[in-house]
């Protein structure tokens, strides 16, 4: 299996290739950024990396299975032999040192148009693939990359599944559980217009209710958390790990045939066969035909293989449709 980074070399795309390289070495990666000089630099201190990640030395017949890590600029998309199996979007404007407020995803987006506009020109080079945008916002980015591109909408998403990971975190704490037992998914806007689907709840398999102001307290986490997170660490420092992490749950539920680690990412105890909720174009599920918001999805190597539509709580129809209203505002 073949990744394109694009953008490779920002905080983000780096740190999800090598999230990606150490969990499973027999993927290959490509970093393609115009700041070739550290996407080079990241692609071989990834490679070296993964030495230490296999339990070196192998047989021979297991090392011909890695993959390589390298880095290209992006006039050489189109020639990249073999085509990327998949293509993660996390280019972006250089973001001021400030940007550690609540509306920092919104601040970023005149810039990003600009660059996702140039990586819509970038991918045309290349058959359709998945696309996985991390670019900030994402719902609106992701609209606007599939609006360029043209491609079936099932080959665009956008990345939210850090909220899932948040929301898990902050109901533990709240419920005295262990977060790796809570399932609840999370649907709407990568921001302020987040829904935890607290009507599908579950703590150790249980359906379990919480109180109106442990809602709001999951809900003020989640929106809260990532800026505190870049408050304290500065801006150039996202959250990295989760999204990286997640990145990879994604990858790994996408093409469950094909990693040498194989696909229990969406089939836990907690959560058995559960489709994944990720930003993709709507064409009328839940109402909404145009935008995109964080939907469940299934996945399968070419993209979106269906976008499921719950039984959602009354309150839970009326955040989604905010967080449509507010999103598609600005398309
Ligand atoms: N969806 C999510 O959960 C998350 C999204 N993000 C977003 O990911 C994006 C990247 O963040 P960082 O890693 O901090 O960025 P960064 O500032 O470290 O790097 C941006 C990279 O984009 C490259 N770039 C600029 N224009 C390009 C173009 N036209 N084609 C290809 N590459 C280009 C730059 O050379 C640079 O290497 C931001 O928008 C950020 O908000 C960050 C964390 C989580
Ligand atoms: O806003 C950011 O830079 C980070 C982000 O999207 C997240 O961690 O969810």
């Amino acid at each position: 299996m073949h990744i394109a980074v694009i953008g490779g070399a920002s905080t983000i795309g780096s740190t999800v290739a090598y999230t990606l390289a150490t969990t499973d070495p027999t993927i290959d990666i490509t970093l393609v950024d115009p700041a070739t000089e550290a996407a080079w630099a990241h692609a071989v201190d990834i490679t070296h990396a993964t030495f230490h990640a296999a339990t070196t030395p192998v047989d021979g017949d297991r090392a011909a299975s890695f993959g390589t890590v390298r880095a290209v600029g992006p006039d050489e998309l189109p020639d990249l032999d073999p085509a990327p199996d998949l293509a993660i979007v996390t280019a972006a404007a250089p973001r001021p040192d400030d940007a550690t407020d609540r509306d920092a995803r919104e601040a970023e987006l005149e810039a990003n148009r600009a660059i996702v506009d140039d990586v819509a020109e970038q991918l045309q080079g290349i058959d359709p693939v998945p696309v996985l945008v991390l670019t900030n916002p994402i719902d609106r980015l992701t609209y606007r990359l599939w609006d360029r591109l043209a491609w079936p909408r099932e080959r665009v998403l956008g990345y939210s599944l850090s909220e899932t990971a948040r929301t898990a975190h902050e109901i533990g704490r709240l419920t005295d559980s262990h977060p790796a037992t809570v399932y609840c998914p999370v649907m709407g806007e990568h921001g302020e217009g987040v829904v935890p689907v607290f009507s599908r709840l579950r703590i150790d398999g249980e359906p379990t209710t919480l109180t109106d102001d442990q809602r709001a307290a999951v809900r003020e986490y989640v929106r809260s958390v990532p800026f505190e997170i870049a408050a304290r660490r500065g801006a150039a420092e996202t959250s990295r790990w989760v999204t990286s992490a997640g990145v990879v749950r994604v990858i790994r539920t996408m093409f469950a045939e094909r990693t040498s680690t194989g696909a229990d990412a969406a089939a836990t105890a907690n959560a058995p066969a559960d489709p994944v909720c990720l930003s993709t174009p709507l064409d009328g599920e839940y109402g909404f035909d145009d935008g995109c918001l964080s939907v469940p999805v299934t996945l399968t190597p070419s993209g979106v293989s269906e976008i499921v539509e719950w039984e959602l709580a009354d309150e839970e129809r009326e955040r989604l449709a905010a967080a449509h209203e507010s999103v598609v505002a600005d398309l």
